[in-house]
């Protein structure tokens, strides 16, 4: 680990908070609505955005859990809605990316923004700046643009100073994610897609588990405590809004293989 961002900040808060309980099994019932976090969540942490290995039952069981709980279950991820569906195949179930910013409330459905598009000019300057600091990876969303500092440790500072400067100038929010300073645009977050979320028929009046590694899915966790629901904080304990706590990635895809066993066996 080079990055205090890939263990998030149990150095900026000094004490190592008391660490959490596992979850109880995932219930398949009509009261149970399920949000999934992706990267660090259902797969794990690679160099590049494009190098995250999905396990080949991944798709299969996002898809199964998501029929067995009536369709309450969506994918709400930092990565754009595109990138996703590269990366897991078209999936049959809802959705919201870019932080939130997109927003597809049913599977292969229609997707509407939540947020204005990132001007051009952001994602220009700081391709800019990457080309000057050695070639950071940039990866432009329709809703946010997310800076990889990863292979750059050196370039952090300067970055998180440029990004902030542009911030303030543009109105925009500014997210530090695992060796990631992403910018986004205003009106939509993680907790405002689950809100959207809760909103629908089929996810009203349940209590929503939100499952998330990074500081961004924190907006989430809190969303979900105010529908009567629980966080489920992924990988390494830190600060968080989290009832419960899972080791990682295997774990998660247990913890979620093991309610269709349940269903099954019923
Ligand atoms: O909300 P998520 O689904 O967790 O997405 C958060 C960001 O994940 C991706 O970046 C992170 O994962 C990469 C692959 O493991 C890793 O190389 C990078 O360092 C991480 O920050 C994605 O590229 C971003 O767009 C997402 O916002």
């Amino acid at each position: 680990m080079t990055d205090p961002s890939d263990d998030t900040s149990l150095a900026e808060h000094g004490a190592e908070p008391r660490d959490l309980p596992q979850p109880p099994p995932l219930r398949i019932s009509p009261q149970t609505s399920l949000f999934l976090d992706f990267d660090g969540t259902l797969v794990d942490i690679a160099d590049r955005p494009d190098a995250v290995v999905v396990a080949r039952q991944l798709p299969g069981l996002i898809e199964a859990l998501s029929q067995r709980l009536d369709g309450r279950l969506a994918l709400v991820s930092g990565r754009s809605l595109d990138a996703l569906e590269t990366l897991l195949g078209p999936l049959g179930v809802a959705m919201a990316g870019s932080h939130g910013g997109e927003f597809r409330p049913a599977a292969g459905g229609e997707v509407y923004p939540l947020a204005d598009p990132l001007p051009g000019s952001i994602v220009e300057d700081l391709t800019g700046f990457a080309l000057a600091n050695g070639g950071l990876l940039v990866e432009p969303k329709p809703f946010s643009v997310a800076v990889h500092y990863r292979h750059h440790p050196h370039a952090r500072d300067n970055l998180l100073a440029r990004a902030e400067d542009l911030a303030a100038m543009h109105g925009l929010k500014m997210k530090h994610g695992k060796q990631v300073i992403e910018l986004v645009m205003p009106g939509s977050d993680k907790g405002s897609a689950v809100a959207r979320f809760m909103d629908l028929p089929q996810f009203s009046g349940t209590a929503p588990l939100f499952v998330g590694d990074d500081v961004t899915d924190e907006d989430a966790f809190r969303a979900v405590i105010r529908f009567g629901g629980n966080g489920i904080l992924v990988g390494a304990m830190r600060p968080t809004a989290a009832t419960w706590r899972l080791a990682g990635v295997a774990a998660v895809h247990d913890w979620l293989a093991a309610a269709l066993e349940e269903k099954t066996k019923a």
